[in-house]
């Protein structure tokens, strides 16, 4: 199996570098349009081999897609990250340009790959590689959910005491501050949270989550990558085994939730054909309430991107 990671930057070489200590990959190509970059970090993580015992090969390439050739996933990091003070849309019209133009050359090179959707924003960067690509929706798909969902579970075994592997959760809608995380459907060792954390505690978290990216861009002045390039790296390597994980990733909706034509956050499962399932939550009025008015901001957005001239 091979996998080509495209932008070298902070959250396309972590993604590499997870992806690559995994070990289930032949091989994984890291291209950046800047000279060097890829190649130096390509080097760098595979000389962490001998160390830390894996086989999988990494090779680092500038702009040459014909190296690409063949990738089973592709993962579409390039873009440029928000500084403090910036909203994700604000990076719509440069972003928008770079992933149409990596999305063109991928597809030519790879005309068979599940294509995960990193660069922001997410929601309708993911719409514009949809659009670029022409290929079924089900391969082509965005990383936010694992992300957003981590953040709520991290907040939540800080508050509870607990493991953060015991927590489950459900978070859904788009990729920015109208994220809708669901209390009703998170749970800690089988117990719901809502017996475990006050309400007002609670309330407090989900809006941590909400604004969890900009927390980390105020303090580091540009955006995450340690958990941005993990989760990515785990929906590679539930496409690539095949796992049938149930995660909440940005999927092309026709009508799921009462929603169509839409690239929005909702649960999935994820295998070898990239999104196999959407699955439909029993949403009470309260949290489709919350779903709609994020699906409404990810269309305001969505049309700024279809009244814009992108260039290729
Ligand atoms: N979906 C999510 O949850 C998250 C999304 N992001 C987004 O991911 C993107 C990347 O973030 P970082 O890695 O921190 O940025 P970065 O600036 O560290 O890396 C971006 C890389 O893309 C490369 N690039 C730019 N144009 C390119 C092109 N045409 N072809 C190939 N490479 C190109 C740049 O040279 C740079 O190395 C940003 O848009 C950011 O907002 C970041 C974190 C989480
Ligand atoms: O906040 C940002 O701009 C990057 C991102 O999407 C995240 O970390 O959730």
């Amino acid at each position: 199996m091979k996998v080509t990671v495209v932008g070298a930057g902070n959250v396309g070489a972590t993604c590499a570098n997870v992806l690559a200590h995994k070990d289930f990959l032949q091989e994984v190509v890291l291209l950046d349009i800047k000279e060097g970059v890829s190649e130096g970090k390509a080097l760098d993580m595979w000389e962490t081999a001998p160390i830390n015992y894996y086989s999988t090969k990494l090779k680092g390439i500038t702009n040459d897609y014909a190296a690409t050739a063949g990738s089973n996933v592709v993962v579409i990091t390039s873009g440029l990250p928000r500084k403090p003070g910036m909203s994700r849309d604000d990076l719509i019209s440069t972003n928008a340009a770079i992933v149409k133009s990596v999305t063109a050359n991928v597809i030519k090179h790879s005309p068979d790959a599940v294509i995960v959707i990193v660069s922001n924003p997410l929601d309708v960067m993911t719409y514009c590689a949809y659009l670029t690509a022409e290929v079924d929706s089900r391969r082509v798909f965005g990383m936010a959910g694992i992300l957003d969902t981590a953040r709520y579970k991290a907040f939540l075994a800080d508050e509870i005491g607990c493991s953060p592997k015991d927590i489950q959760a459900v978070l859904m809608g788009g990729h920015g501050d109208t994220m809708v995380p669901l209390p009703r459907y998170t749970t800690v060792g089988g117990i719901p949270v809502t017996e475990l954390v006050a309400e007002d505690k609670l309330n407090a978290i989900i809006e941590r989550t909400k604004k969890g990216g900009g927390e980390i861009v105020n303090l580091l002045g540009t955006s995450a990558w340690y958990a941005p390039g993990a989760a990515a790296a785990q929906m590679v390597e539930a496409i690539c085994k095949n796992e049938k994980r149930i995660f909440p990733c940005c999927a092309w909706l026709t009508g799921e939730y009462g929603l169509d034509k839409i690239y929005l956050g909702v649960p999935v499962v994820l295998g070898e054909k990239g999104i196999e399932q959407i699955i439909e939550l029993q949403l009470n009025e309260a949290e489709k309430a919350l779903l709609v008015e994020s699906a409404q901001h990810v269309r305001e957005v969505m049309s700024v991107l279809d009244n814009a001239q992108v260039p290729a």
